[in-house]
């Protein structure tokens, strides 16, 4: 009977503790369950057992990751508006672009290398000026090389415009690309009734673009032929409110038919207060030139480039002896009756066109009767070289312009033999006129000289008194 009242109490022992590890499992479970639960619910521990940032709470976290979306999608709108902004830019470059490339097709169109009618589809004009202001680039020799250049620029721009295009197709999306491709179409022409349906007369009405306005000439440079007209207009031109057609238009000697309209077409854009000016040196010489230029605008201002007419008719002749070889002497053409040789004693032939140029008195008469003094300016061809900056301050002035052109836009060219100027408009390259320009002249009798010297004597005196200038010629 011991044995089982022995066992009762180990079995009791046992009972107890399984009742105490059910109620413990019991109580643990909750708790084990609770700690689940608060494990999904709380953010995660930080490397190192910190807590997020600011020690947050699960409300507080929600709310930050609302916050983050937030800013997440302020970012998106922030870098939409910069998408967008740079498209606007990029429009904003490509129309500048398209400006730059229209200005310098009108530079191309105002080149004085730049021929009628080869790339000016308006008509030509004609140029009696052989060099046309074709330069040397400063060494002396040779030509401008104008063609060449324009290709260069043109197929740079359209590489150019390609790369860009590229460029933006990448970073931006296609519609945004499309709407620049719409942008950098070329610009529709502008109406005909802009260029065409203006009744003209007198410099202030115009036609407008995008860039700047086509004038009638405010300024003219009418002459004389070999005076030194194309040193002038180079010179002219390199101040920054002078803009002028390169190319001699001809307009009120030979194209006066064309209309006004399409003489105005040929002119340079100009902004406000930039001068328009062209020069065609046989306009001193024509008989209705003074009033149809008056016609035309009666404030007009004028600008005569006079030299010594001896060397002038020299000059002249030299030209045409460089076209046609075969041409007769000097001596045979001025004179009547003059052998090759000089010999035999006829007068004058002031029939000839390089002998009648030089009577300057006699077609200033012709300006007169239209334009009074004070809207001419009388520039010595010989001082245009011995002291450019000198007459072109006389220039400036008469044009109202600020003296902006001055000694240190020349330099004397050992080469060349003549001035030329360091910076001409829209290069930065020292340039000389072309070759046609400062020609060796071929040697005259000195009785020839001298007797053309007397003939032009008295013409030149009245000229002097006309203008109220010595020019020194004899
Ligand atoms: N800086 C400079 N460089 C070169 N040549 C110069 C210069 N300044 C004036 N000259 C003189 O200009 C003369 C040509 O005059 P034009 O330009 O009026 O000739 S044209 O009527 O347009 O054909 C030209 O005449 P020639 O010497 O007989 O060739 C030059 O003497």
């Amino acid at each position: 009977m011991e044995a089982p009242s022995a066992a009762l109490p180990h079995v009791k022992i046992r009972r107890t503790l399984l009742a105490c590890a059910s109620s413990m499992l019991l109580l643990l479970l909750p708790a084990y369950l609770f700690y689940c639960l608060a494990c999904c619910c709380c953010p995660p521990l930080q490397p190192g057992g910190a807590l997020p940032e600011g020690g947050d709470t699960g409300e507080e976290s929600y709310e930050r990751t609302q916050l983050r979306l937030h800013e997440r999608r302020d970012q998106q709108k922030q870098q939409q508006q910069q998408t967008t902004g740079d498209v606007s830019q990029l429009l904003l470059l490509q129309h500048q672009q398209n400006q730059q490339q229209q200005h310098r097709h009108q530079q191309l169109l105002e080149d004085p290398n730049t021929r009628w009618g080869v790339r000016e589809s308006a008509g030509s004009a004609g140029n009696d000026d052989d060099d046309g202001g074709g330069g040397d680039g400063g060494g002396g020799g040779g030509g401008g090389g104008g063609a060449g250049a324009e290709e260069v620029l043109l197929d740079e721009e359209v590489e150019d415009r390609k790369n860009r295009k590229r460029n933006i197709a990448n970073n931006i999306n296609k519609e945004e690309a499309q709407a620049l491709g719409a942008a950098t179409r070329p610009a529709p022409a502008p109406a005909p009734s802009l260029i065409n349906g203006s009744s003209g007369g007198g410099s202030s009405s115009s036609s407008f673009s995008s860039f700047g306005t086509k004038k009638l000439p405010d300024a003219i440079i009418i002459g004389v032929k070999k005076g030194g007209t194309r040193a002038l207009l180079e010179f002219i031109r390199v101040h920054p409110d002078v803009r002028a057609v390169g190319a001699e238009p001809h307009f009120f000697d030979r194209n006066y038919d064309r209309g006004l309209e399409w003489y105005r077409s040929l002119m340079p854009r100009t902004l406000d207060g930039q001068i328009t000016m062209e020069k065609t040196p046989s306009y001193y010489v024509t008989a209705d030139a003074p009033a149809l230029i008056r016609a035309m605008s009666p404030s007009t201002r004028l600008i005569v480039v006079v030299r010594d007419p001896v060397t002038r008719a020299i000059s002249d002749y030299t030209q045409t002896l460089t076209k046609s070889p075969r041409l007769p002497s000097f001596a045979s053409l001025a004179f009547h009756n003059r052998s090759a040789g000089g010999g035999g004693g006829g007068g004058v032939d002031s029939s000839w066109s390089a002998v009648r140029i030089g009577l300057y008195a006699k077609h200033l008469e012709a300006w007169r009767r239209h334009f009074p003094l004070e809207q001419m300016l009388f520039v010595s061809g010989e001082r245009l070289v011995l002291d450019p900056a000198g007459e072109l301050a006389r220039v400036q002035d008469f044009l109202g312009l600020k003296r902006i052109i001055s000694d240190k836009h020349f330099y004397f060219n050992q080469t060349k033999g003549f001035p030329c100027l360091k910076k001409p408009e829209g290069s930065s390259l020292p340039h000389c006129l072309g070759k046609s320009k400062g020609r060796r002249h071929p040697a005259i009798q000195p009785a020839v000289v001298r007797s053309l010297r007397e003939f032009y004597r008295p013409f030149n005196y009245k000229f002097y008194q006309m203008v109220g200038h010595d020019f020194g010629w004899d």
